[in-house]
């Protein structure tokens, strides 16, 4: 279990993390997710004792990671991948960290195993890894004593299509055999796929948070027409909230029967109607944090359907 209470740090003027709390809970993957300098890596410096917070507190398994009896067995870390010492091989990088914590010597092996380096790429030098076989390494070295709580700063970051998939699976068996995962990511895409929870975080403040399948779930309808500027028309007649997609679906704030009796009503031929799934979520994301985004890409849609940001930000 992860508790973060109403966490604030500032450098001088400037709020970096302000007033933020959620829970991330055993048995489930909770996605920390927020455009750069959102201030995700901040709170997860404050969470593993790096850096102190200005108010607030950060807990980990019931305590101030600083307080844990035996943080290397307890918890799992993984904030800077590229920070491996470049000069050691993968496999001695591990055999530190199993002395350290005092494990037996085939942990090493097993671990190695387990986030699917193989031998030969562990006889290599850190400084000749790519960056997917670092963040492999930087996950091994967060498992290999054997936590009950993992915390990753974007470790999904220079993994192809397949790496994702399989730190994916990691993960869910890491969860699913009662441990607790936070991961931060910067990209949705990333979040969507991996975590049960989601905390949106934009300018230092938490804007959305939940199951992500209640995110999911309430971020409208898509609907699709020949005549885009009919169709628009017609569901904002019927009161609802629309937005355009890049590629010229309308979303709508209305859940699906909503959508297609507006239309219909209309007397508007539909080609696509559907619930918004990731296609709203991306909107929302966007329009939640659009004050943070740097690349915005010109004045961001409003949400289809806005979440309540949460006082708590708790994840339920
Ligand atoms: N030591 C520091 N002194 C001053 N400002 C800082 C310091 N560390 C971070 N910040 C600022 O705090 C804000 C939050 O930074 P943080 O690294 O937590 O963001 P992030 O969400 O992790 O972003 P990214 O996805 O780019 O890693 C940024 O504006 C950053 O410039």
């Amino acid at each position: 279990m992860i508790t973060i209470s109403a966490l604030t740090k500032r450098y001088g003027d400037f709020t970096a993390v302000d007033d933020v709390s959620f829970t991330a809970r055993p048995g489930r993957v909770t996605g920390f997710l927020g455009p750069n300098g959102a201030g995700k890596s901040t709170t997860l410096r404050i969470l593993t004792g790096l850096a102190e917070a200005t108010s607030g507190t950060a807990e980990v398994l019931g305590r101030r990671f600083a307080d844990l009896p035996n943080p290397g067995r307890e918890v799992g870390v993984l904030l800077d991948a590229s920070a491996q010492h470049a000069g050691r091989t993968g496999r001695e990088s591990l055999v530190l960290a199993q002395r350290t914590l005092g494990l037996p010597a085939a942990r090493v092996g097993e671990t190695l195993d387990r986030v699917g380096l193989t031998p030969q790429e562990a006889r290599r030098r850190v400084g000749n890894y790519s960056l997917g076989m670092r963040q492999r390494l930087g996950v091994a070295t967060a498992l290999i004593g054997e936590p009950q709580v993992l915390i990753l700063d974007e470790p999904a970051n220079g993994l192809d299509p397949a790496g994702i998939r399989w730190m994916r699976d990691l993960l869910r068996d890491f969860a699913d055999d009662g441990g607790t995962v936070l991961l931060s990511s910067h990209l949705l895409a990333e979040i969507e796929t991996i975590a049960d929870d989601i905390v949106v975080i934009g300018g230092g403040r938490v804007v959305a948070g939940g199951p992500k399948s209640e995110l999911l779930a309430g971020v409208g309808t898509l609907v699709r027409a020949d005549d885009v500027a009919a169709l628009t028309t017609a569901l904002e007649a019927a009161g609802q909230t629309t937005s355009r997609t890049d590629d010229g679906a309308v979303l709508t704030d209305a859940d699906l029967a909503g959508a297609g009796r507006a239309a219909f009503s209309a007397g508007i031929p539909v080609t696509e109607l559907r619930a918004a799934d990731g296609a709203g979520l991306e909107e929302t994301f966007l329009a939640l944090t659009a004050p943070t985004q740097r690349d915005a890409g010109g004045a961001p849609r409003p949400p289809v359907s806005p979440h309540t940001p949460t006082t708590t930000g708790a994840v339920a």
